[in-house]
């Protein structure tokens, strides 16, 4: 199968939706080797190590924009039913998990290899309230009162307002959403369509580039 390889900027809108790409980050199943390694990451106020692999998104460290989440995002409540949409190796989940030990964290991702560390992750870190599974595992009457993401943006416009148009409703009614998005790949332009939607999305905050949407069920 031809490699295509990844572009290093890719607007928001102008996403690989070709099929021969098999080895991007949202492949739900990477070609490259499952060649797992330990990194020692930042997460909740302390080093930890966790597990990554290629073909799983930011495997060598904290993305930038997922890192801009963590510290500027509101802290999340103690309890409740969270969501990390598109978890990746679990950075996000994991700490929701370790910062909130009594909520359930829901972390849903396309990429089974990236599940697994992520599972593998809540289990060495001994987070039992962290449940990283497909979307169809995620049981359908449950709502959440927080959604956490670092949303997909390079799968391209149609395919990720698809993904936001499955989640978001799913938010309780007093639920709310913390979306981080780069501005230069369109989180304006996504803030407008979540408002045509019918969601009350506001701009957070904005720190090095990227912009933190804050989204409300809108009842
Ligand atoms: C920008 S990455 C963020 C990963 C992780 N949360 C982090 O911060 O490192 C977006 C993630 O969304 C996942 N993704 C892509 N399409 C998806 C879909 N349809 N459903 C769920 N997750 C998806 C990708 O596999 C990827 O892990």
């Amino acid at each position: 199968m031809q490699k295509i390889p990844m572009p290093t900027t890719l607007p928001y809108g102008a996403g690989v939706t070709s099929r021969t790409v098999s080895d991007h980050y949202f492949s739900a199943a990477p070609a490259s080797a499952d060649e797992r390694r330990t990194i020692n990451v930042p997460l909740a106020g302390r080093t930890r190590a966790v597990r990554v692999a290629p073909g799983v998104f930011s495997a060598d460290r904290i993305d930038e924009g997922t890192s801009v989440l963590l510290q500027h995002a509101p802290a999340p409540p103690d309890t409740g039913t969270f969501l990390d949409l598109g978890c990746g190796w679990g950075p996000i989940a994991l700490t929701l998990g370790l910062r909130s030990p009594a909520a359930a964290v829901w972390g849903v991702d396309v990429n089974e290899r990236a599940l697994g560390l992520a599972r593998d992750n809540a289990r060495s870190l001994g987070l039992p309230n962290v449940h990283a599974v497909s979307a169809q595992a995620v049981p359908a009457d449950l709502r959440f009162d927080l959604i956490w993401s670092n949303p997909p943006i390079r799968v391209g416009k149609q395919v990720l307002h698809e993904l936001l148009l499955t989640w978001l409703p799913r938010l309780a009614a007093d639920g709310v959403a913390y979306l981080v998005v780069q501005r230069h790949l369109g989180s304006d332009s996504l803030q407008r369509w979540m408002t045509e939607q019918g969601y009350a999305a506001t701009r957070f905050t904005s720190v090095k580039g990227f912009r933190i949407l804050r989204v409300e069920n809108p009842g």
